[in-house]
């Protein structure tokens, strides 16, 4: 009975969707309808659509009748009430997790106490600094102390890490993490470090090997979350920094001059919905954690450092690190597109005690000012000011759209325990107070307590509904495995038979919660609150627990979208590899290799795509070359620049193949640099250079090839001083990057510019960007990148793990004739580098750091 109405209801509506006037007859429906019944059934059934509702429903309506009680369909049923059991767990979570950082307050503010270092521990110096959980006492003088309360204070034995129950536990980052969570959903979040120079900003949001730091813990969680939701999500990454003013891209080759029109084509927009989009800035697309992470690693060796007064290593700008995320299929989230912003600004330093003159003190206001913006910002944020000011600094430009009622902001403030900085403890102290003290300033003791009770609540409930979330990932997973067990006719174990049936006793509980919760939902929450803890009606709207809301939240997404466009890349596209373009640029950040050449798109970027896999007939191809020489220009403006050393290349020096007992001869390791690193690389080629009538000369010689990683882990060791002859090669030289493969491509008449790359700094960057990701230099030259009185970018060296080495299919040297300028002493900054050679182990480990 109810399936002939359904007939006629269906003949009706495609009557009336045709246009039709006869009117259609059942038979006609009928045939219609079996037609549709008997169309195959393609979508595969990974989430919890309506679909799979419709699915459940109508099995369930179809048990009674012969054919649909078959097994398969019987899973399918369980798997569909087991997402619609997850996206209700989802919500809730959410919901929680709002509630949560609503009572919590959008802007979060956590101080960080530096520990005493080795060489303070020596001196005159005492603590004044004491702490509790969230309260930070300082002494002023022997009678006179202050109190400062913040969120959370980190002590100076704080790890990064710790080591809880056999698990790894990221103390600082644990703090952090309900902000990524709220990324997750949808929302802009910043999170900063903020204060003195040398207090362990850097420390903190990027970490060491051992223990990483904010920003590649929440790149992995971001990911890790995006991967546990029922969503799939589109992940970009982009890296700047703001240095005296001006915005740099971090992920592009930066120019040796800070005048060049590269180095200042990033400006600021903002659209008429008052989204903010940053001109020229390269927009990576990555698709899993380790991407990202090597991004961040390349980005952050290009930032601006130098040396102080304060610290060894300052970071002479704000760095800002862009995670943004976009999901199509999830209209409850608070944006299609959202960002994460983790921000590791400069050092706020006291002029006069830094005694910095030159440029170090115009990078010291620079980043003063900005701080200064930054804190009238989040001020008036906080004061509900009707005119925020964000047009005061290019921080709080680019962070318009990310600081505000609407997102969720973090700032970890940095304080030293030192006696000598007690000025500026003070003054760092003052601006988190600032930023915080409105939204929790006034709050008597019975309001606070009852606060913190109503949030250990929340959290608490945020947590069982991570467990039970996983529980029901954990079933639908046993599910699938058995719904494909069963198409392929595979026939179900005991043991596996025994989970179906387990579950099929649970699915009346998850029923059983959705309802509960609908419930729950349809009150307010948490009912136990009192009325000015409860949510108001904006943050339930954020919530999306309103229908309207969701449909206001809807229709606002699509104001704060990115511009994002993805293409097939032509020189990629048998890889089935895309490249996708934000506004004007944007990298596909894919295994294949990636450089970056002049003749190639708008921001000057080429994809290039090497073969993966090795010819085998090259081989021998290889062994017979003999003097390749690979050279390579990006810019135009390189290109007509006489001053690159590997243009004159007219000299020719046969290369002799090191035995393998050289290799292992550490007395081998002397020779030159260039013989070292390519003679390092497992003999596959062979490279020297020679000062000829004082023009430097260069010759490669591919050799045989063997597994380089082995090989090259020598120069890892390599802690020799570069002899004399090098260090004047090195005043004039430049920089030239290339692999095996490439120079194989180019022995085979390939195509020279996407084979090689590397004629200076930038190049050196293009040799980063490769399907490894790795440049590698010999171990006394470390990656340094400073900026010298005079405006020129430096790099001085390189770094690299031996992690890295196990990866490298590619070498770069730098040598770069920007060394040559001169320090305050009138020496070249590389000469005074190199008096103190050989580096003793904790200077190099420190240089590392950075
Ligand atoms: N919590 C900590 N534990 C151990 N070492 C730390 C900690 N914080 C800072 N350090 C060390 O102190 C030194 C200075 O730290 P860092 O470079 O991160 O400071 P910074 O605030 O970023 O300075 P700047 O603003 O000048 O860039 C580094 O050697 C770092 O390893």
């Amino acid at each position: 009975m109810e399936s002939r109405k359904r007939l006629r209801n269906l003949a009706d509506s495609i009557r009336s969707l045709l246009g039709l006037k006869t009117h259609l007859t059942s038979t006609w429906a009928d045939s219609v309808c079996n037609i549709i019944k008997d169309l195959p059934y393609e979508e595969p059934f990974n989430d919890y659509h309506i679909r799979n509702l419709n699915l459940k429903t109508q099995s369930f309506e179809d048990k009674d009748g012969d054919d649909l009680g078959t097994d398969g369909s019987m899973i399918q049923v369980d798997l569909a009430a087991l997402y619609a059991d997850l996206n209700t767990l989802n919500s809730c979570r959410r919901q929680a997790l709002n509630d949560y950082l609503d009572l919590k307050g959008n802007i979060r503010v956590f101080c960080r106490i530096r520990p005493i270092t080795e060489g303070e521990k020596f001196g005159t110096l005492r603590p004044v600094v004491a702490a509790d959980s969230c309260n930070v006492l300082l002494r002023l003088s022997e009678s006179k102390t202050k109190h400062y309360c913040f969120d959370k204070v980190f002590h100076p034995h704080s790890s990064q890490v710790v080591l809880v129950t056999e698990k790894l536990t990221a103390e600082v980052f644990s703090e952090v993490e309900p902000v990524i969570k709220s990324a997750v959903d949808g929302y802009n979040a910043c999170i900063f470090a903020y204060g003195q120079t040398g207090t362990g900003k850097t420390f903190t949001m990027e970490g060491k090997p051992d223990c990483p730091g904010i920003v590649p813990l929440a790149i992995e969680a971001l990911f890790k979350q995006a991967a546990d939701s029922c969503h799939s999500f589109l992940f970009t990454f982009s890296m700047l920094e703001i240095y005296m003013g001006n915005l740099r891209d971090l992920l592009i080759p930066q120019t040796a001059k800070s005048t060049d029109s590269v180095a200042q084509c990033l400006s600021v927009q903002k659209d008429p919905k008052g989204g903010i989009e940053i001109d020229n800035l390269v927009t990576i697309r990555v698709s899993d954690f380790n991407q990202a992470k090597r991004l961040y690693g390349l980005g952050s060796r290009f930032r601006s450092t130098a040396s102080t007064n304060s610290n060894k290593t300052s970071s002479r700008s704000h760095c800002l690190t862009r995670v943004s995320m976009t999901c199509f299929d999830a209209p409850e989230r608070r944006r299609e597109t959202n960002k994460l912003w983790m921000i590791d600004l400069g050092g706020s330093e006291r002029v006069l005690k830094t005694k910095a003159w030159g440029r170090r003190l115009d990078e010291g206001k620079a980043i003063n000012l900005s701080l200064s913006a930054l804190g009238d910002v989040i001020n008036a944020l906080q004061r509900r000011k009707s005119h925020v000011p964000y047009r005061n600094s290019k921080l709080t430009q680019v962070l318009t759209d990310s600081l505000g009622e609407d997102s969720k902001t973090v700032m970890v403030v940095h304080i030293s325990p030192k006696e000598e900085d007690l000025c500026e403890t003070v003054c760092s102290l003052g601006f988190a107070t600032r930023v915080r003290s409105v939204h929790l300033g006034n709050e008597d003791k019975e309001v606070r307590a009852k606060k913190e009770v109503a949030m250990a609540q929340l959290l608490q409930r945020v947590q069982q509904l991570e467990y039970e979330r996983q529980d029901v990932r954990k079933d639908i997973k046993k599910l699938k495995e058995r719904l494909h067990d069963q198409l392929t006719g595979t026939e179900p174990s005991p043991r596996e038979r025994m989970e179906v049936q387990y579950l099929s006793e649970r699915l009346p509980q998850c029923k059983e919660r959705e309802e509960r919760v609908n419930v729950d939902t349809a009150g307010s929450f948490p009912a136990k609150l009192p009325r000015f803890m409860r949510p108001t009606i904006c943050s339930r709207k954020k919530a999306s627990l309103d229908e309207p809301a969701a449909e206001w939240v809807r229709k606002r997404s699509s104001s704060v979208r990115a511009e994002s466009v993805t293409l097939p890349l032509k020189a990629i596209s048998d890889c089935g590899s895309e490249c996708s373009i934000s506004r004007t640029s944007c990298l596909s950040f894919t295994d294949y290799e990636t450089e970056y050449c002049n003749n190639a798109s708008e921001c000057e970027i080429k994809m290039v795509a090497l073969p993966q896999q090795k010819n085998p007939h090259r081989t021998n191809k290889v062994e017979s070359s003999k003097g390749l020489l690979l050279n390579n220009s990006l810019h135009d403006r390189q290109k007509t620049e006489p001053a690159n050393a590997l243009t004159n290349t007219s000299g020719r020096i046969p290369a002799i193949p090191p035995s393998q007992s050289q290799k292992k001869d550490r007395s081998f390791e002397h020779a030159t640099v260039r013989q070292l690193n390519f003679n390092g690389m497992s003999n596959k080629i062979s490279s020297r250079e020679e000062f000829n009538n004082g023009k430097l000369e260069k010759l490669t010689t591919l050799e045989k090839t063997t597994s380089p990683v082995e090989d090259l882990a020598i120069i890892d060791r390599m802690q020799h001083p570069p002899d004399d002859a090098v260090k004047k090669k090195l005043g004039s030289a430049s920089l030239s990057s290339f692999s095996v493969q490439e120079a194989q491509d180019l022995q085979e008449g390939l195509d020279a510019n996407s084979s090689c790359c590397g004629t200076s700094i930038d190049h050196a960057y293009s040799g980063v960007i490769h399907r490894k990701n790795i440049v590698m230099e010999t171990e006394w030259i470390e990656i340094d990148r400073r900026t010298s009185d005079d405006g020129a970018d430096i790099i001085m060296s390189n770094d690299f793990t031996t992690n890295d080495l196990e990866c490298c299919d590619r070498i770069s040297i730098i040598t770069n004739e920007n060394i040559c300028s001169t320090n305050q002493n009138g020496k070249s900054e590389l000469e005074a580098e190199y008096e103190n050679f050989p580096p003793k182990e904790s200077q190099l480990l420190n240089k590392k750091t950075k």
